[in-house]
C-alpha cells in the first residue's frame, strides 16, 4: 500500500494508547474487494483483552471528563486538522479496503472530518436549564454530564464517517470510546486511532478493538462499566444488541437499515428525476443506508422516466476504485454479489421485467453490474429487503395516496425522497411518510448539522445536529433547598 505516511497503516488493535496483538495469536486477513488480494492482517483479540479495553477506558474517563470542555474540544480540532492533512492517505486506505471510488473516499474523509469539527463546537453548548422553582426557598435546574464509557460498533460501507459521527460526539461530551469496526474495513479505524493519538487524545480515551464480532459485542454489551452502546449496521444485528444491552440497562443508539422510497410525482421532468434517482441509487455501488431502494413513479411519467434512467445507468463505469473515472467499485464480498443476484432472480421469477443489467460484463468476481427491473411488486424480495447492491426496482403508481401507502409498506423508516413541485403534494407526503428523514427535490440530505436517524425498525436516537451529543449525556436534576427567600424568585 503506497501512502505518504506509512505509519497510518496499522495492523494491530489499539488499547490504552498501545498497539497490541491478540493474546491468542489469532489473526484475520483483510481483503481488497476489487482484486481479492490480501491487504494485511489484523489481530483477533481474546475476551480478556476486550475487558482490558473497557478497564482502560473506564479509568481514562476520570481525567477526560475532568478536562475543561474547551480543552477537550481543542484536541478534537487538532484531530480534525490531522484528518484533513492526511486526507489522501485516508482515502487510499478506504478505497483499498472498502472498494469505493477514490473521489468518493476523499468525500467520505471530508464528511467524516466535518463531524469532528461540528462536535468540537457543539461540545461547548451542552447547556443545562434553570427551572422556575415550585418549591419554597429552593433553586432548581439541570446539568448535563457524560454518561461514561461508550462502545461504538460500526459497519463497512462508510468505514470512517460512521466512526467519527459517533466518536466526536462522545469525546466532546466527555466519554471515552471503544470502537469495534467491521472486520472488512478495520484499517480506516486504526488510522483514526493513530491520528487521535497525534492530536493529543490521551491513552484509554480512544480505543479500537478487533476480533470475532459476536464475542466482542457480547463482552461490551454485558460490561457494567460500558454505559452507552451506539451501533450502526443491519437491523437484525441491531435487534440482537438491543437485547444484549438489556441486562445492564445501557443507553442504546441504533442506526439501522433503510429501504428508502423514491417517489416521482406526475408533474416533474422525468429526465431530471431519473438523473436524481440514479444518483440516489448507485452511490457506493448501492451499499448505502440512504440508497433509493424502491423507486415509485407516477404512471403519467413512468415510461419516459424508465428510458432516461436506463440510459443514464448504462453510462456508469464499473471497476477498481483506484482507477480514475470509475463510478461504481466492487461489492464488499462474494456473499453480497450472491445476494444481489438472488434478489434479481427472485424479482424476475415473480414477473418483473429486466430492463438492463448484464453480469457477463462484470470486471471481477466481486463486481455487480448496475441492474434495472420494472414491474416490482410487494411480493418480491427487492421490495421487502434492503438490497444493498446496484439493483434498482421501479413500481408504477396512480395516486398520491397509493404512493404513500406503498412507501410506508415496510418495517424500515430511515430516509425517503420525494420529487414533485406541487407544494400541497409535498406537504401531504412529508407528513404522511413514516421516515426519520425526508428529502424533497434533493438527493443530498446529510451533513453534520442534521439529526440523522430513522423511525420504525431503522433505529433509535439521532446522530449529528444539535441532538447527536445528547446520546452521550445524562441530565442531572438538582434542587438546592433551604436557600431562604429571594425577592422575585
Ligand atoms: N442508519 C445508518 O446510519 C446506517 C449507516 C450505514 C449502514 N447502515 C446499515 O448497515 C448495514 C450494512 O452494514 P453491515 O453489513 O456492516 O452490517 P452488520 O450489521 O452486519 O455489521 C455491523 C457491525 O456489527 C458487527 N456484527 C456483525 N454481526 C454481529 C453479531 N452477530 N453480533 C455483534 N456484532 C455483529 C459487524 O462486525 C460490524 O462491526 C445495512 O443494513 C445499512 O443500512 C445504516
Ligand atoms: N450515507 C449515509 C450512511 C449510510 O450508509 C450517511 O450519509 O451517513
Amino acid at each position: 500500500m503506497k501512502l505518504n505516511d506509512p505509519r497510518l497503516f496499522r495492523q494491530y488493535a489499539y488499547i490504552d494508547g498501545k498497539w497490541v496483538h491478540g493474546d491468542g495469536g489469532h489473526e484475520e486477513a483483510v481483503i481488497d474487494p476489487a482484486t481479492g488480494e490480501t491487504l494485511g492482517h489484523i489481530p483477533s483479540l481474546e475476551p480478556g483483552q476486550i475487558s482490558a479495553a473497557v478497564a482502560a477506558a473506564d479509568s481514562a474517563f476520570v481525567q477526560w471528563r475532568a478536562l475543561r470542555v474547551d480543552e477537550r474540544c481543542e484536541r478534537l480540532l487538532a484531530w480534525y486538522d490531522l484528518l484533513q492533512a492526511n486526507r489522501e492517505d485516508l482515502a487510499t486506505i478506504m478505497t483499498l479496503e472498502q472498494g469505493k471510488p477514490l473521489p468518493d473516499a476523499r468525500g467520505e474523509v471530508e464528511y467524516g472530518a466535518s463531524f469532528v469539527r461540528w462536535f468540537a463546537e457543539e461540545g461547548k453548548r451542552t447547556f443545562g436549564q434553570t427551572i422556575p422553582s415550585h418549591i419554597p426557598n429552593a433553586a432548581l435546574g439541570t446539568i448535563k454530564e457524560p454518561v461514561g464509557v461508550a462502545a461504538l460498533i460500526t459497519p463497512w460501507n462508510f468505514p470512517l464517517a460512521m466512526i467519527t459521527r459517533k466518536a466526536a460526539a462522545a469525546l466532546a461530551a466527555g466519554c471515552p470510546v471503544i470502537v469495534k469496526p467491521a472486520s472488512e474495513t478495520p484499517f480506516s479505524a486504526l488510522a483514526l486511532a493513530e491520528l487521535a493519538e497525534r492530536a493529543g487524545i490521551p491513552a484509554g480515551v480512544f480505543n479500537v478493538v478487533l476480533g470475532d464480532a459476536a464475542m466482542v459485542s457480547e463482552v461490551l454489551c454485558s460490561e457494567e462499566r460500558v454505559k452507552a452502546l451506539s451501533f450502526t449496521g443491519s437491523t437484525p444485528v441491531g435487534r440482537l444488541l438491543l437485547e444484549q444491552c438489556a441486562s445492564t440497562v445501557k443507553r442504546v443508539s441504533l442506526e439501522l437499515g433503510g429501504n428508502a422510497p423514491f417517489i416521482v410525482g406526475p408533474d416533474v421532468d422525468p429526465k431530471e428525476a431519473a438523473l436524481a434517482a440514479v444518483a440516489a441509487k448507485f452511490q457506493t455501488a448501492g451499499q448505502d443506508c440512504l440508497a433509493a431502494n424502491r423507486i415509485l413513479v407516477h404512471e403519467d411519467v413512468h415510461d419516459e422516466f424508465v428510458e432516461c434512467f436506463a440510459e443514464r445507468m448504462k453510462a456508469l463505469k464499473v471497476g477498481n476504485g483506484l482507477v480514475s473515472e470509475i463510478d461504481l467499485g466492487p461489492l464488499i464480498h462474494g456473499r453480497a454479489v450472491e445476494k444481489a443476484a438472488s434478489i434479481v432472480d427472485d424479482a424476475l421469477s415473480k414477473g418483473a421485467t429486466l430492463v438492463h443489467g448484464d453480469q457477463s460484463m462484470a470486471p471481477g468476481p466481486n463486481f455487480f453490474m448496475p441492474t434495472l427491473v420494472t414491474g416490482v411488486t410487494a411480493q418480491m424480495k427487492i421490495w421487502r429487503e434492503e438490497n444493498f447492491a446496484p439493483v434498482a426496482g421501479i413500481t408504477k403508481f396512480s395516486s398520491d395516496d397509493e404512493a404513500i401507502e406503498l412507501a410506508n409498506d415496510t418495517e424500515y423508516g430511515l430516509a425517503a425522497y420525494i420529487f414533485t413541485h406541487d407544494i400541497r403534494r409535498i406537504w401531504k407526503m412529508l407528513r404522511a411518510l413514516q421516515n426519520g428523514m425526508v428529502s424533497v427535490n434533493s438527493v443530498k440530505m446529510t451533513g453534520p448539522p442534521i439529526p440523522f436517524g430513522g423511525v420504525k425498525q431503522s433505529g433509535l436516537g439521532r446522530e449529528g445536529g444539535t441532538s447527536g451529543i445528547d446520546e452521550y449525556l445524562d441530565t442531572k436534576y438538582y434542587c438546592l433547598g433551604g436557600l431562604g427567600s429571594v425577592s422575585g424568585s
